[in-house]
């Protein structure tokens, strides 16, 4: 048996999975507070959290709607949109980029958190490193839109 202590360090190669929610109300997005006691506490996000073994992504994103907001989200209006990585001091994460544009219920802060519609640029911060790469591809997305709309 090994005395080692716990490792308080991310293990390298041991990527945590996130299943993450843009909630998309025409062109704005929510974006909310993480509660205190978790690392980067106050900083803005998109709602979501981690995956549990034997979930899939809409599966966890489906329960952490539901424990974070009290909405229940349509599973068949989650769009599976990209993946992003990035390592953090607490933990190496795996993102799972999701657009939902439909759910049920009135939005009820279970975790004492704020929340704000948002459209870019963004008037919230601080707002979690790892979530910037995504903000920066709606950009690109309302970018390319406006470009194509220009020359219809
Ligand atoms: N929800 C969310 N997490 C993000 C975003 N950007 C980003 O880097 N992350 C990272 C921060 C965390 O390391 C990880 C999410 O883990 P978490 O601790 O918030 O998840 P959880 O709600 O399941 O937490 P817990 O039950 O273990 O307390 O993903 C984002 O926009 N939204």
């Amino acid at each position: 048996m090994s005395n080692a202590a716990p490792p308080t360090q991310p293990q390298p190669g041991k990527r945590v999975e996130v299943a993450v929610g843009i909630l998309l109300r025409g062109s704005q997005f929510l974006l909310g507070t993480r509660p205190a006691g978790k690392p980067y506490a106050g900083y803005w996000e998109f709602p979501g959290g981690k995956i549990e073994p034997g979930e899939t992504v809409a599966q966890a994103l489906l329960r952490e709607f539901d424990e974070e907001l009290g909405v229940a989200i349509d599973p068949a209006s989650v769009e599976i949109w990209r993946t992003t990585e990035h390592d953090y001091e607490h933990a190496q994460v795996r993102l799972h980029w999701c657009k939902v544009r439909r759910w049920q219920g009135e939005f009820q802060m279970r975790e004492g958190q704020q929340v704000a519609w948002q459209r870019l640029p963004t008037t919230v911060s601080p707002i979690l490193p790892g979530a910037y790469p995504v903000l920066d591809a709606l950009a690109q997305e309302c970018l390319n839109d406006a470009s194509t709309n220009s020359r219809a």
